[in-house]
């Protein structure tokens, strides 16, 4: 579930009020997500979603991902940009929380992505690389390497309760990846987070590309390297048709042929990649109850994605 904050019909009539967008129809809470709260709104006149951002999400942040947005899709990329008031306003407040209306984009979510939707999602990242080369924002990543280590000592030996032995194996893969990271690669601006439920696509076409809320300045390979992480595998960790690992390169390679370097990066950046989301989801599991409406994503599933970049790749 994601609706966290509660949204009456008649403060949300008040507050589409602000917009030309037509009168209330509907709206109805999204399941899908986990870090805000989301509706889907209808109106006289289109279709739309009302974001809520939640804790994980620094209002101070918005401006630099709402830039990110209208650049993107100022250059045709299929994102959703928040979509200004009369007074030209996006970022608002709505019960107690920095809020968006942002457009609708059509298209679903695919849970088991063929290679010729990898190909096309690899390729749309690598297209968002290029139309990103002129975005002059710049937000320090606050989920990239140098976080990792103070993440996994706040987790800390908890992490034995996961698994016996967990806290040493990241210790040691942690030391492994910060010493071998490369520092003289490409960056830009990255989604940092471009996993098969953030792409929207109709058939073997994106049709959107959503969730920019960890974007941030990065090497762009490891940007990559994370879709990898995340497409070339089933939910519990086991390497997926090796084919769609393949497409996702090709994908993105027809649009941004990677240098040299970057490719023999790739596989370090995977294991970085398998840390970063094996931490989140740790600290998530750690200190989120069972019991919770979220459904908390399994960690180990990123111990298994890591070994596999270690042995294989
Ligand atoms: N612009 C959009 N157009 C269509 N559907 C969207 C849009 N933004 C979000 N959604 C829907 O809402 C769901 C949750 O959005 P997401 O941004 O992933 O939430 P969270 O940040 O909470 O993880 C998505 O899986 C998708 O179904
Ligand atoms: N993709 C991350 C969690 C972030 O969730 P999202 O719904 O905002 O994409 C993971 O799978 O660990």
């Amino acid at each position: 579930m994601a609706v966290y904050t509660h949204v009456s019909a008649e403060t949300l009539s008040t507050f589409l009020a602000r917009y030309d967008v037509g009168d209330l129809v509907s709206a109805k809470g999204i399941a899908e997500g986990v870090e805000n709260s989301n509706y889907l709104v209808d109106t006289t006149r289109d279709r739309f979603i009302l974001t809520l951002y939640e804790k994980r999400v620094a209002a101070g942040d918005l401006p630099y991902f709402m830039a990110l947005l209208d650049h993107l899709a100022a250059k045709g990329l299929p994102v959703p940009p928040a979509i200004p008031d009369r007074t030209g306003t996006a970022i608002q407040q709505l019960e107690g929380r920095a809020a968006c209306l942002i457009r609708f984009l059509t298209g679903v979510s695919v849970s088991h992505p063929t290679p010729e939707q990898a190909r096309a999602a690899g390729a749309a990242m690598a297209q968002m690389h290029v139309a990103l080369e002129d975005f002059t924002g710049d937000r320090p990543n606050s989920m990239g390497i140098a976080e990792w280590r103070p993440l996994l000592d706040r987790c800390g030996t908890s992490l034995d309760t996961i698994q016996p032995g967990l806290f040493a194996r990241l210790d040691a893969a942690l030391a492994d990846v910060e010493s071998a990271w490369p520092r003289h690669l490409p960056t830009g601006a990255i989604h940092a987070d471009l996993f098969p439920d953030n792409v929207l696509m109709l058939g073997d076409r994106v049709t959107g590309l959503i969730d920019f809320y960890f974007a941030a300045t990065d090497i762009l390979a490891y940007d990559l390297a994370i879709m990898h992480s995340a497409w070339a595998f089933d939910g519990a960790g086991a390497p997926a048709d090796a084919e769609i690992g393949k497409a996702l390169y090709e994908g993105y390679e027809s649009v941004r042929p990677l240098s040299t370097d970057e490719r023999a990066a790739l596989a370090l950046l995977a294991r970085g990649a398998c840390i970063r989301f094996l931490l989140s989801r740790a600290w998530d599991w750690l200190n989120t109850p069972a019991d919770a409406l979220v459904t908390r994503k399994d960690p180990l599933a990123y111990l298994r994605r890591l070994e596999w970049y270690e042995q294989t790749a």
